[in-house]
């Protein structure tokens, strides 16, 4: 008897699993000690970079997308944003290699019976803002893009990562993946985010902590008072740059909010189905004394808004701060490329952030373009007017239906009102790759998740923010503490 207790607690204590562990094991189709293993999985979005290569191979190797139901496809990256150029579909994209991308993905999609939200579609939109928006990102799914944002979708609790085009490819053939497990980590972040901060200024900070490479390896589940607190949009923020930390995986447990998300959204299951899914859903979070491989402690009430000032994502300091002099850092590779990073940007060690002036803002990416987002930055903006020398400031909304949420609400004429631009969905100016850019040497307030050299056009300057900081900075002509503002 004593026996069977004590084997019974033990096998309880082995069993504690965390939200990872659930997932990966769920997914498991056959595990190679010491080697990749193999998953199955659920979903795929695609969108118009990255899947040429991969329908190119399907039809060398003569093969069809084994599930194409499960795969969902969307045009975002090379998409035009003004209305004008919008009217006439993929023919008013006037660079021909952008032209040639968003228009094989309506045919690849077509001849592989994929389903595709392409322009005209009011559910078109950038893939990550998408997926969840219809349902099709799921709770306790694998979800696969050839991109690495997608883990965004982690915040629903999915196993959700970015893979390049022979992956994806080979999960169109046979929705299967070799994967080297990786390691979960858990970011607590304990107490409250002070008023006006949010999702963004938080993944900054844990990103400044971590650094680039600090989650290489890991699938990060972030968790604690200040994640509960946190809207599904800021769950999503979060994971989205999850990646810019290294880990390829973000992930967030199942509560009423995750629920409440999912219900009702067109893909989601209805009925029977619903009641049984959502019980599943329910347990996906790390059990009580699960063993995590880094665990992290970051306390949210301390937290500033924060602004990049470099070329990584981890270069990155308070608003009330000051730009850091390489002169201080003692290590001289650290030194080396702060200093490297400080003259592309074109601002000297020791001044202040807020008095950095800007050229542009940019609002939008799968960052920062949900209606949260957008309610965020209207309030800030609203009755007030773009600064002179804000040449141009970009409202992007991520999908058609945000863009209509918005509208509904009023939000585009606050913006207008102010002296800025709202657009038609897309990756817009989060990327040089569309006509949405930034000039050589012009300085962005931008929302989006990357700021390497040359990331919003060649020679441009990405300052890193969230939507309160970049509405505030329009307005002001620089940055400001929004905690003020
Ligand atoms: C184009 C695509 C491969 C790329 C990515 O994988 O993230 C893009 O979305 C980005 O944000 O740089
Ligand atoms: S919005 Fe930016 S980060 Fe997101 S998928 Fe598009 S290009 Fe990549």
């Amino acid at each position: 008897m004593t026996t069977a207790t004590q084997a019974d607690t033990a096998g309880k204590a082995a069993k504690a699993q965390t939200l990872f562990d659930k997932l990966w094991q769920r997914h498991l189709v056959k595990e190679e000690p010491g080697g990749p293993s193999l998953l199955y999985i659920d979903r795929q979005l695609v969108h118009d970079v990255t899947s040429p290569q991969s329908f190119e191979g399907l039809r060398l190797s003569g093969r069809k997308a084994w599930r194409p139901e499960t795969v969902l496809a969307t045009a975002d990256h090379n998409v035009p944003t003004t209305q004008l150029e919008r009217r006439s579909g993929a023919d008013g994209i006037s660079d021909p290699l952008s032209r040639i991308q968003v228009d094989q993905l309506t045919r690849n999609c077509g001849d592989f019976g994929i389903a595709e939200f392409g322009l005209g579609d009011e559910r078109q939109g950038i893939v990550h803002v998408i997926g969840p928006e219809q349902g099709f990102t799921l709770p306790g799914t694998s979800v696969v893009a050839g991109d690495s944002h997608t883990s965004t979708h982690g915040a629903f609790a999915a196993l959700a990562f970015g893979v390049g085009a022979s992956e994806a490819e080979h999960v169109l053939a046979t929705q299967c993946l070799a994967l080297k497990r990786l390691k979960p980590m858990l970011v607590r972040v304990c107490g409250r985010l002070p008023e006006r901060l949010g999702a963004k200024d938080l993944i900054l900070n844990i990103i400044g902590h971590l650094g680039t490479a600090g989650g290489t390896g890991y699938a990060i589940e972030f968790a604690g008072e200040a994640i509960s607190e946190l809207s599904m949009e800021g769950r999503m923020t979060l994971c989205n740059m999850a990646i810019e930390a290294g880990a390829r995986v973000g992930l967030v447990a199942v509560d009423d909010k995750t629920i409440a998300y999912v219900k009702g959204r067109p893909l989601a299951p209805k009925g029977e189905q619903w009641k049984a899914a959502e019980a599943y859903w329910r347990t996906l979070a790390s059990d009580e004394g699960a063993a995590f491989d880094r665990v992290v402690e970051i306390d949210a009430a301390g937290l500033r808004p924060m602004v990049t000032w470099g070329t990584t994502p981890e270069m990155v300091v308070p608003v009330d701060g000051r730009v850091p002099d390489p002169m201080h850092e003692a290590d001289p590779v650290r030194r080396g490329n702060m200093q490297t990073a400080l003259e592309y940007m074109g601002l000297k060690g020791g001044t202040p952030i807020e008095q950095i002036q800007l050229d542009k803002v940019f609002i939008g990416s799968c960052t920062n373009s949900r209606i949260e987002d957008l309610r965020v930055a209207a309030a800030v903006v609203k009755g007030r007017r773009r600064a002179p020398n804000i040449r141009q400031a970009l409202v992007v909304p991520g999908s058609g239906l945000v863009k209509r949420q918005a509208e509904a609400e009023g939000l585009h004429q606050v913006f207008l009102d102010a002296g800025f631009e709202w657009r038609e969905p897309g990756c817009s100016m989060c990327l040089g790759m569309n006509a949405d850019r930034l000039g050589k040497g012009e300085r962005c307030a931008s929302t989006s998740n990357r700021n390497f050299e040359g990331r919003q056009g060649a020679g441009g300057r990405t300052h890193l923010v969230s939507p309160a900081m970049a509405a505030a900075a329009a307005i002001a002509g620089h940055f400001v503490d929004i905690t003020q503002f």
